[in-house]
């Protein structure tokens, strides 16, 4: 079954979705991509990395869609992102140029009735956890979210009581099996930048495509840090800041030392709730779930929910002035110290980027 699969990858690309529609007799998959300025996001290809973990024989396609030359340029460039793409599938839509929830569960259920795949995955982004479970819906099966393993074809693990304990799902329900997957728990290969074996680009046929759902939401505008620091939710290295910080303009030496390390800064809900720094740096089990290399937490007591965004950070040093803060019950270092003389300190000794 594999030969028969990377024979088909190796086929010119073909225009529409027939092609794809072949895949559907072996185990098949449908990743949903986010893209951004031309570029497929890392935790779209974290979900093509699950997509495989799911079998080696699984033939996964990657499904962009918007319109104009952004599309264009992530389409290209998501052919060759990932070693184990087999296609990409393009939906070019003026209707779909803004990821909204409703046309892009539409079009999730188009792709789905005519390739009939056993698997749809989508990064727990969210993108995500907005369009998976509208699709499923559509489709009349319930999907299996936040998935951190896949310990068989339909045998996954997924965290609980915010991260406090991991529940095993075995899925039963009819195809296609649905799934959000936690980026950070699943790798990109080494060589995923590699240009040898690219994908084929496939046009989805959007003639048939139904529009009833417009309308229900509009896209107004979008608003982002525009900064030069990594993103959160992919970062190496991320600080973040508690309510120990105690003012908005406080943080800006968090983000200073940010800039000096490479780091994505990050946030505690105290520190969001009092308005310190947005609500899109919130670490935890309603923000974002981060794992980087070094997560370095400044004045934060290290909740529950907290720890349920960060607990999988490989390195973890906290810097509290109380010596009892829960923090440091998860942390590799800790340091019982006042932060207002720490974080000036470490600008003083870390060298220029
Ligand atoms: C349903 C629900 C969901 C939640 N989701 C999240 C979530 O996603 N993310 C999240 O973070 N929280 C979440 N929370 C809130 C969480 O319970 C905590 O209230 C929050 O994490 C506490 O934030 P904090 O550590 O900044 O503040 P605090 O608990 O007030 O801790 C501040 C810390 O700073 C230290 N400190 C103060 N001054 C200094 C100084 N000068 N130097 C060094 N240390 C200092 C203190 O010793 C203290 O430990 C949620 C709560 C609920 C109920």
């Amino acid at each position: 079954m594999a030969a028969i699969a990377r024979s088909l990858r190796r086929r010119s690309s073909s225009p529409s979705l027939p092609a794809a529609t072949f895949f559907s007799r072996f185990m098949n998959t449908l990743v949903l991509g986010e893209h951004e300025n031309g570029f497929v996001k890392p935790s779209s290809l974290n979900a093509v990395s699950a997509a495989k973990a799911i079998g080696e024989d699984n033939s996964v396609s990657l499904l962009l869609a918007g319109s104009g030359p952004e599309l264009r340029d992530a389409a290209s460039r998501a052919a060759s992102s990932h070693p184990s793409i087999s296609q990409v599938l393009v939906a070019d839509s003026d209707v779909l140029k803004h990821p909204l929830a409703e046309p892009w569960a539409e079009l999730v259920h188009l792709v789905q009735k005519k390739c009939g795949y056993s698997y749809i995955v989508s990064a727990s982004s969210s993108f995500g956890k907005n369009v998976l479970p509208r699709a499923a819906a559509l489709l009349d099966v319930s999907p299996i979210t936040d998935v951190t393993e896949i310990l068989e074809p339909r045998l996954f693990i997924r965290p609980i009581y915010a991260g406090n304990a991991l529940c095993t799902v075995r899925y039963t329900g009819a195809n296609p099996c649905m799934l959000t997957i936690r980026p950070t728990s699943f790798s990109l290969p080494h060589n995923a930048d590699t240009t040898s074996d690219a994908a084929s680009i496939s046009q989805v046929d959007l003639s048939t495509f139904t529009e009833d759902t417009l309308g229900k939401s509009t896209w107004l505008n979008n608003t982002s840090q525009n900064t030069e620091r990594p993103d959160l939710g992919n970062a190496n290295i991320v600080v973040t800041g508690g309510r120990g910080l105690k003012s908005a303009e406080n943080f800006k030496l968090l983000e200073k030392l940010a800039e000096k390390l490479g780091a994505a800064v990050g946030a505690t809900r105290a520190a969001v709730d009092a308005e310190f720094v947005p609500n899109d740096l919130q670490v935890g089990q309603t923000g974002k779930i981060v794992a980087p290399q070094l997560y370095m937490a400044f004045g934060v007591s290290g909740a529950i929910q907290h720890l349920a965004g960060m607990r999988d950070s490989k390195v973890i040093v906290a810097i509290n002035k109380d010596a009892d803060a829960p923090i440091f019950q998860v942390a590799d270092y800790g340091l019982v110290a006042d932060l207002f003389k720490v974080i000036p300190e470490m600008l003083e000794k870390i060298p220029e980027k």
